[in-house]
């Protein structure tokens, strides 16, 4: 064997060059496409601990897990409330002419998925998926087009226990990774408010979803522009002073004092504020009139969680009132209670609430925060021939091994003792399984404890 392989770096196993090479044959592009991301070993290590995570907690709170179709018919996603998630569509005519969407979210195929079931499907339905999620977005802002999102629903729940139910399993996500509420905390509120507000105003309904997406907008765009937008979609100069007023109340009681305590805003939040309370989790959250998400579909409850800035909360340039919502990070996950989704797709509406865990942001904060896990590959056993002519002994050893459980490296050619010991520690092998010739005669195998270079000889039968 050649002296110069290394199990490290050399290229042991290289091939001559075939026949396409110097011919005219175009190098292809090794990089993935643009705002795409490969996930070799390493990475795919790491998104395994915590999509491992995801579920556990989905078993935990007696979720079902579903999976849907990524490319969906384009019309799941044409809402006319002037999504960001919509003007990003990754959408695309197929060679059908049909007009179709690389899935920018889950939730519309899973309301596409419980109308297909109808009533065949008891309700609560609790349904979970881990799905990855695109938008095709003009590449100057370097941002990714895909990420894989968590998605946690309860359909046939109108109350607030639902809520409380999906916060509560995202603090023991949260617990499980290492995050606590010094680090995250979620930031509540109801649509119910701007309901109830509009409602005031006689604005009418068709126009609620739009309101809300711009007024997701106010931690971004300065507040003028806010204003100007809300103009621009029919509301008055009285209600639109109203709106920004009623957003940055700071305390529930606040709200209460502003709406009166007769509203489903007040009541909801009441409730769910106790109920936090009682199951044990109202640490994680606080009351903040300003968070309304961005997506339109949005009727009651809705909730983000976001990292605490330790900085000095200082009113930005851009938001004078104090809109500005502690901290820069993009929010870590979101979510709220969309009881009319079902009929904006031809169907009766049944009470539906969920949320939407992505698996970027949370890596971030967990790598800032030192909280990343140490993950390598490991084996139990490396199985290694001394002479040519024993390989296949060699392979019927690490096959009695596996189907004993055990994962097995087996070393697939005639390799230097230097080359396998190199192998063994980037494998993390226990065992160093050695078949030779003599030991073979006499029905015995070599084993070396590679951690105490304990070493002796065992039968076949008798390993385990
Ligand atoms: O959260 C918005 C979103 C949707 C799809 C893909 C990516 Br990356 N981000």
């Amino acid at each position: 064997p050649a002296e110069t392989d290394s199990p490290t770096g050399g290229r042991s196993g290289a091939l001559t060059p075939g026949p396409s090479v110097g011919a005219d044959v175009q190098k292809i592009d090794v990089n993935p496409p643009k705002g795409t991301r490969d996930f070799p070993p390493e990475d795919m290590r790491l998104r395994n601990w915590l999509f491992n995570h995801f579920k556990e907690v989905s078993r935990l709170y007696g979720f079902e897990e579903v999976d849907y179709p990524v490319l969906e018919s384009e019309a799941l996603f044409t809402r006319k409330a002037g999504e960001e998630i919509k003007d990003q569509l990754y959408c695309f005519e197929d060679r059908g002419n049909r007009r179709v969407a690389l899935r920018p979210e889950l939730t519309p195929s899973l309301a596409r998925l419980v109308i297909q079931k109808g009533k065949s499907v008891p309700l609560p339905i609790k349904w979970f998926t881990v799905g990855q999620c695109w938008r095709y977005e003009r590449m100057t802002r370097g941002r990714r087009r895909e990420h894989y999102q968590w998605n946690m629903d309860i359909i046939g729940v109108p109350g607030v226990m639902a809520e409380a139910e999906l916060l509560s399993s995202i603090v023991t996500l949260f617990k499980r990774i290492g995050i606590t509420e010094s680090d995250v905390g979620f930031k509540v509120s109801s649509r119910k408010v701007l309901q109830e507000v509009l409602n005031c105003y006689s604005v009418p309904e068709h126009l609620f979803g739009k309101v809300c997406v711009i007024i997701d907008k106010i931690e971004k765009i300065p507040v003028d522009e806010i204003k100007k937008e809300l103009k621009a979609v029919g509301l008055s100069q009285e209600a639109v002073q109203k709106l920004l007023q009623v957003l940055s109340v700071k305390s529930l009681e606040e709200l209460e004092e502003r709406l009166g305590s007769s509203g489903e805003a007040i009541a909801d939040l009441k409730q769910l504020f106790s109920l936090a309370e009682k199951i044990g989790f109202s640490k994680w959250l606080q009351f903040d009139a300003s968070v309304v998400r961005g997506l339109a579909y949005y009727t009651g409850i809705v909730f983000e969680a976001y990292q605490h800035s330790h900085a000095q909360p200082q009113l930005s340039h851009a938001h004078p009132q104090g809109f500005d919502r502690e901290g820069k990070l993009r929010a870590i996950c979101g979510g709220g209670r969309y009881d009319h989704l079902f009929s904006t797709f031809g169907a009766d509406d049944i009470a539906a609430c969920g949320f939407g865990f992505g698996d970027a942001v949370i890596v971030e904060l967990l790598k800032e925060k030192g909280l990343l896990p140490e993950l390598n590959l490991n084996v139990d056993d490396i199985v290694c021939a001394l002479d040519e002519d024993l390989q296949g002994r060699a392979a019927m050893v690490a096959n009695i091994l596996r189907e004993k459980g055990h994962s097995v490296e087996l070393v697939l050619e005639s390799k230097q003792l230097k080359w396998v010991f190199k192998r063994a520690a980037r494998v993390n092998a226990e065992r160093l399984v050695l078949v030779g010739n003599s030991e073979w005669q006499r029905g015995v195998v070599g084993v070396k404890i590679l951690s105490t270079a304990e070493q002796y000889e065992i039968k076949l039968d008798d390993l385990k």
